[in-house]
């Protein structure tokens, strides 16, 4: 089990104990200051080809709750944008807070979002394994969606129902054929910036595409991720919430936007 988590004594600023890269020079999340982005007109438009979606399963990883996707060579892929290569969907997850004014990683101009969502992709054009990709420069590439409380999202239903099956942690549930591409916002004007993992390892591996505009989900549908547990059946229940970093140091990285 990891020996690191969200608490007093194994949170995200004791990390650094065991992963020094914490004070790396492209950690993640950040604070994205809108007036400090680049409008970088060569970045080209997101392709997401999440047609063919093999997903596989839900699960409580203890950190969060994940929905894995099988390792095909048909499988989903985004390219384009500020990817110069193929990178193939691994897993989603989230994170959120104990309320809903809190629980994103990013910030946008010192806002706080309810939730974010990850989508990890990995670079198959160049790696031959996940883990390989994971601690390479370019290895990976993950989208980021904020979660912000108001209509119920019909999309994530199936995610949000599934949750009492995965109520603890190492608990996993079959959940097949899960497109998410109904995940994202309409729009897909975005933030682009090198930056790392945001839990351990801390790989600085991570290209970040952030969207800007968040999607709405119900208030009740935040409420079931926050009756997930951190905790393994027979423990002392420890309800799974605001499982988020806080901004890091931006070290001289440029936000390039993807819109003027
Ligand atoms: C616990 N860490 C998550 C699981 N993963 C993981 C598991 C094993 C090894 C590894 O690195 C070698 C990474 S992961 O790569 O799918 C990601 S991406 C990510 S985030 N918040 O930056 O998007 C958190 C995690
Ligand atoms: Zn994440």
């Amino acid at each position: 089990s990891n020996c690191w988590g969200y608490g007093e004594d194994d949170g995200p600023f004791f990390w650094h104990k065991g992963y020094p890269i914490a004070q790396g020079n492209r950690q993640s999340p950040i604070n994205i200051v809108t007036s400090e982005t680049v409008y970088d007109s060569s970045l080209s438009p997101l392709i997401v080809s999440y047609e063919h979606c093999t997903s596989i399963s839900i699960s409580n990883n203890g950190c969060s709750v994940a929905v894995e996707y099988a390792d095909t060579e048909q499988g989903p892929v985004i390219e384009g944008g500020p990817l110069s290569d193929a990178y193939r969907l691994k897993q989603f997850h989230f994170h959120w807070g104990h309320k809903d004014y809190h629980g994103s990683e990013h910030t946008v101009d010192g806002k706080t979002y309810a939730s974010e969502l990850h989508l990890v992709h990995w670079n198959t054009s160049k790696y031959q394994t996940f883990r390989e990709a994971a601690a390479a420069s370019d290895g990976l590439a993950v989208l980021g969606v904020f979660l912000e409380a108001g209509e119920e999202h019909q999309g994530l239903l199936k995610i949000t129902d599934a949750l009492n099956m995965v109520k603890f942690k190492g608990r996993t549930a079959d959940l097949k054929e899960f497109n998410p591409k109904c995940l994202l916002p309409k729009n897909l004007k975005y933030w682009t910036y090198p930056g790392s993992l945001t839990t351990p390892p801390l790989h600085e591996s991570v290209i970040w595409i952030v969207f800007e505009e968040p999607i709405e989900v119900a208030k009740k549908q935040m409420e079931k991720f926050r009756m997930l547990l951190f905790s393994q059946e027979e423990e002392d229940e420890k309800f799974m919430e605001n499982n988020f970093r806080p901004p890091q140091p931006l070290k001289g990285r440029q936000v390039c936007a993807s819109y003027n």
